[in-house]
């Protein structure tokens, strides 16, 4: 179980954590969700015990967490995986960690190969892919076989393989008990990986629900609009009662109108569509209406 109660954390004049409180539990997938700089890393780093909070607490199954010899038996993480001595081999790398958390050395090759790294074990860090480095920031997690489990943005770098197996891997986890906490700022990593969600932005709890109940809150289906001729056709649709949003200097985000209907008003009004596709009622976009307020950077946008 993990908790966070009236979180806060400011760096300087930037609140990157306001009065956060959830409660992760045991036995789920838990996804942490929100755009770049919304706070994420900073939450589990708080979590994990790496800063001191400004204010509030944070626990790890109703204890601060602070680094100590046992400390990957209680908690595992992955952080940043570049964050590791290049100089050293993977299995060089868990064995000092190994024995500094008096866990047993044979619990290193196992790990290695629970993560697909058996066969590189023995070459340097240093030479590593940034999928490999995911894969050892995941062994690391593991090694200390705890019952708590967080990790930062651990599908950065994987190939579709990797990812496959990365959620196989969270929804096992989960399935034997453990408190998976992921955090993403992409919803489409999470959807077929998370069961609940917490998602925050600008440091702030934004919704704290479980995938269904976040899916309901999305309110239609959209269609992607990829056009040269974007004022024209923004125009037009809206006279036609859609609402438009421009997320590039081609691409329209359009609903209130089905694809079919968009084509026919296009062409009845001599305006070319290189792009058409229709997007369901989803997750990504409840995710978007929930963050709308939140982001920092927006493609395309004028202000
Ligand atoms: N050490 C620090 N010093 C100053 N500001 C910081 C520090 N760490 C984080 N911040 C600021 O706090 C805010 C939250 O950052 P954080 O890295 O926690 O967000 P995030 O959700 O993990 O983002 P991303 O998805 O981009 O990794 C940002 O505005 C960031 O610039």
């Amino acid at each position: 179980m993990i908790e966070a109660n009236e979180l806060t954390k400011r760096y300087g004049r930037t609140t990157a954590v306001n009065q956060l409180s959830f409660t992760v539990r045991p036995g789920h997938v838990t996804g942490f969700l929100g755009p770049n700089g919304a706070g994420k890393s900073t939450t589990l780093r708080l979590l994990l015990g790496l800063n001191a909070p400004t204010s509030g607490t944070a626990t790890i199954n109703g204890q601060l967490f602070r680094t100590n010899p046992r400390g990957l038996r209680q908690a595992g993480a992955l952080l940043d995986a570049s964050d590791v001595h290049g100089g050293r081999s993977a299995r060089a790398h868990l064995t000092a960690l190994a024995q500094s958390n008096r866990i047993p050395r044979g619990r290193v090759d196992e790990v290695l190969r629970e993560v697909g790294l058996g066969s590189a074990a023995g070459r340097r860090i240093g030479g590593f892919s940034l999928g490999m480095r995911q894969r050892l920031g995941i062994a690391t997690a593991l090694l200390g076989d705890p019952p708590v489990l967080l990790f930062d943005e651990p599908f950065n770098g994987l190939d579709p393989e990797g990812v496959l197996w990365v959620r196989g891997l969270f929804r096992r986890l989960a399935a034997e008990g453990r408190t998976v906490f992921v955090s993403s700022h992409l919803m489409s990593e999470m959807e077929s990986t998370a069961d609940r969600l917490i998602v925050i932005g600008r440091g702030e709890l934004l919704a704290d629900a479980t995938i269904a109940e976040f899916a309901a809150r999305a309110t239609g289906s959209s269609v992607a609009v990829r056009t040269s001729q974007a004022a024209a056709l923004t125009a037009l649709l809206r006279d036609h009662g859609a609402s438009v949003r421009q997320d590039g200097p081609d691409q329209l985000t359009v609903t209130g109108l089905d694809a079919d209907r968009i084509s026919d008003l296009a062409f009845d009004n001599r305006l070319r569509l290189s792009e058409l596709a229709t997007h369901n009622a989803s997750l990504e976009q409840a995710f978007m209406e929930l963050t709308a307020d939140s982001v920092e950077y927006l493609a395309g946008d004028p202000r």
